[in-house]
């Protein structure tokens, strides 16, 4: 029978009719846009095979995050399923490599998770071509991959997906993602796809590269996850909203075929206020700093996520509180201690979703110190550090509080660790400058507001700082 621990289904009485009726228009504009391109064309096969399963974690005390419960439709049993037969021969995935390969390199692009994150983990993240874009691969991907997925996702999952009908699925995205460690683009950062279920087929070998797989970050918890790498052809399933990341590869290429599905009888309300909201949000964040352009944005996307948190967004991911959190932060400017307190509301309800989201720890490390709470905005960006030791904008943070706490040596070792992993960060290199002076190297520091500058010269910063110094015969 089901398990008993289910996210709540949230009511979404709380929120205005029009802003479910403006989801449903996009559900079902998404769905147009799914079948215009990806429809099976030929018969549903059923999948043959068995699963291996991967549950939630034993004792959600353990794991604190969301991924401690499975998200509504899904059962404790559903965390990720690994098929034992492949879906796909070894010839369907020789065409989608064959049509890969063929593709200009122009038309590779960041994966979506990647595209709003940081610069120089964008520059480590595999590029992805969607399917719709591969001649040979988007005929067979209707013929033959999407016939034999639908009822396969349906079968992996019979508590939650039993009542739906294999034709009843929808493609939100499908594409390839290419994992190049010689080109430096080896991973793919831990995060959550929108969708109702995600798959992901490997189309060559383990053999053909070294490390790589997908992480689940709950799996195996309280260790870290053993990346599941999967034999060429076959597939894992695991519910969108599950965080997850390309572990990466150390040697060689990695290409797997990666297709987000959903339902098209339910409009997902809290997926959709919450992107709406993050699209107010980036365009508040582009408004000219203190307008009350902004200033009204900022409340428009406030709003938006208050919405989505309505819908049930919370129980599902951090993002709905990091993004109220952030949009607060930025309304503290205009309306001071009420904005502020509601902003670390809600980015400590983040980091209680997402124990391991670099990203949402540096949020509350900066509204903490907006707040004056030192000790708490160090600790949460050394949470941050400990998340993604590789984020150059964590180590950047880190050493703002440090500087701001008077500790202007610990300041200079936080940025210098970020300067390892990415020398001409203009960033790093002007706050390391800052520090450097603070501690009497006033040489130190026009050497790194010269460099700082080579890598951006529009860094305005770089230039008034250098500009003083200059000025005052250093
Ligand atoms: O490379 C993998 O195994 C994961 C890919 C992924 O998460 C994505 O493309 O969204
Ligand atoms: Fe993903």
């Amino acid at each position: 029978g089901a398990p008993a621990r289910r996210a709540p289904v949230r009511a979404t009485v709380t929120v205005d009719a029009a802003v479910l009726a403006a989801n449903d228009a996009l559900h079902a504009a998404a769905c147009e846009r799914s079948d215009a391109r990806y429809r099976p064309s030929a018969p549903l096969v059923a999948y043959a095979g068995e699963w291996e399963r991967f549950c939630f974690p034993a004792s959600p005390e353990a794991y604190a995050g969301v991924d401690a419960v499975p998200p509504c439709p899904f059962t404790a049993v559903d965390l990720a399923c690994v098929s034992t037969r492949p879906l796909l021969s070894a010839e369907q995935c020789a065409v989608f490599l064959a049509d890969a390969q063929d593709v200009a390199a122009s038309a590779w692009d960041l994966p979506a998770a990647a595209a709003g994150a940081e610069a120089t983990y964008a520059r480590r993240a595999g590029t992805t071509v969607e399917v719709s874009q591969l001649p040979r691969g988007r005929e067979l991907f209707n013929a033959a991959v999407l016939p034999a997925l639908f009822p396969a996702v349906v079968a992996a999952f019979p508590d939650a997906l039993g009542d739906v009908p294999p034709a009843r699925l929808r493609v939100q995205a499908a594409f390839v993602v290419k994992y190049n460690a010689s080109a430096g683009q080896t991973e793919l950062g831990y995060h959550r796809d929108g969708p109702l279920v995600t798959a992901t087929c490997a189309l060559n070998c383990p053999s053909e590269f070294d490390g790589g797989g997908t992480l689940i970050e709950a799996k195996d918890w309280p260790r870290s996850p053993a990346p599941i790498r999967l034999a060429r052809g076959h597939a894992l399933l695991h519910p969108g909203n599950v965080r997850h990341g390309g572990a990466p590869i150390t040697s060689g290429l990695r290409f797997v075929l990666v297709v987000f599905m959903y339902d098209s009888r339910t409009t997902d309300h809290a997926r959709h206020c919450t992107v709406r909201a993050q699209a107010r949000l980036d365009g508040a964040l582009r408004e000219q700093r203190g307008s009350a352009q902004r200033r009204a944005a900022l409340a428009a996307a406030a709003r938006g996520f208050h919405d989505a948190l309505a819908c049930g967004a919370g129980d599902r991911s951090e993002a709905a509180h990091v993004g109220l959190g952030h949009a607060f932060l930025e309304l503290a400017s205009y309306d001071g201690a009420a904005a502020l307190a509601a902003a670390l509301d809600n980015l400590e309800a983040a980091v209680v979703r997402a124990p391991a989201d670099a990203h949402a720890h540096t949020m509350l490390s900066t509204a903490c110190l907006a707040a004056g709470l030192t000790a708490r905005a160090l600790e949460a960006a050394s949470a941050a550090v400990e998340a993604d030791p590789a984020s150059p904008i964590a180590r950047n943070n880190r050493g703002l509080i440090l500087a701001a706490l008077g500790r202007s040596a610990d300041a200079l070792r936080a940025y210098a660790d970020g300067l390892r992993l990415d020398p001409s960060n203009a960033e790093l290199l002007v706050n390391f400058g800052v520090s450097a002076y603070d501690l009497g190297e006033t040489a130190t520091a026009v050497r790194c507001f010269r460099a700082a500058l080579d890598s951006d010269p529009t860094h305005a910063r770089a230039a008034t700082n250098l500009a003083q110094l200059q000025l005052g015969g250093a």
